[in-house]
């Protein structure tokens, strides 16, 4: 009987893979690999990515396999997101993606302990389940997501948290992005230190 159902990290559940564009943040633009892992307990109410949820609907596959498949496109970097990621040992995965000369990228909302090494960790704070103390140092960006102008008081206390030099980023969500662009874009102009993300790929109708 093996209780690990992941292997110490030799196999994640995955819900898909694909090579697209950056959408989002200080790297957007910039073509990756995604990797998506399924499962996460943060439940906000306007998540994109609501197949992730249940960890049950996506059984743990090898992780060699993943990264084989990753380096057969000519990504020069990985996102790795979900679901939320901190939820597993990403020690072994990005191990291997950096064994590949691999820039590793994270989307995390910062909920559990985090495991792996990355170039680069976007923190994406969320008010029911907040990020735990020790992610906050490690932020290379912090994206707010702004659903309404409440959510500007969030950024603040998040931003109070980062270490100097993270990038800080306001995105609207998207199903109220045309109440809230305004504001966003208001905010901006009167607090310069943030700049605005908005979810590129959504316009641009790929993946
Ligand atoms: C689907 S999440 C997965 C990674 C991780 N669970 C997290 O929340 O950071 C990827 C990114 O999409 C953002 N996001 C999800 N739904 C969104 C929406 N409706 N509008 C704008 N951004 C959204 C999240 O805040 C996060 O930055
Ligand atoms: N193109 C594209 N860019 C993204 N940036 C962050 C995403 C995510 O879901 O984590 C995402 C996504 O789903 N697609
Ligand atoms: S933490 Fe990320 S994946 Fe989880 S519900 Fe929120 S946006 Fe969706
Ligand atoms: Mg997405």
């Amino acid at each position: 009987m093996n209780n690990d159902p992941f292997c110490g990290g030799r196999k994640l559940p995955l819900v898909e893979d694909f090579y697209t564009i950056q959408g989002e943040g200080f790297h957007a633009g910039k073509p990756a690999y995604f990797i998506r892992l399924g499962g996460c307990d943060v439940g906000c109410r306007w998540c994109d990515a609501k197949m992730t949820w249940n960890p049950r609907l996506y059984p743990p596959v090898e992780v060699d396999s993943i990264v084989e498949r990753a380096c057969s496109y000519p990504a020069q970097a990985i996102v790795i997101t979900g679901g939320e990621p901190s939820l597993y040992p990403l020690d072994y995965l990005t191990e291997r993606l950096t064994e590949r000369g691999l820039e590793i990228f994270l989307e995390t909302s910062g909920a559990h302990e985090l495991t792996g090494r990355f170039d680069w960790i976007c923190l994406s704070p969320k008010r029911q389940q907040p990020p735990v103390d020790s992610i906050y140092p490690r932020a290379d960006e912090l994206k707010v997501i702004v659903e309404s102008e409440e959510d500007f008081r969030w950024a603040e206390t998040n931003a109070a948290r980062v270490a100097a030099g993270c990038r800080l980023y306001l995105q609207p969500e998207w199903s109220r992005y045309d109440r809230i662009v305004g504001p966003v874009v208001e905010y901006a102009k009167a607090n310069p230190r943030w700049n605005i993300s908005v979810q590129a790929h959504k316009f641009m109708r790929i993946p």
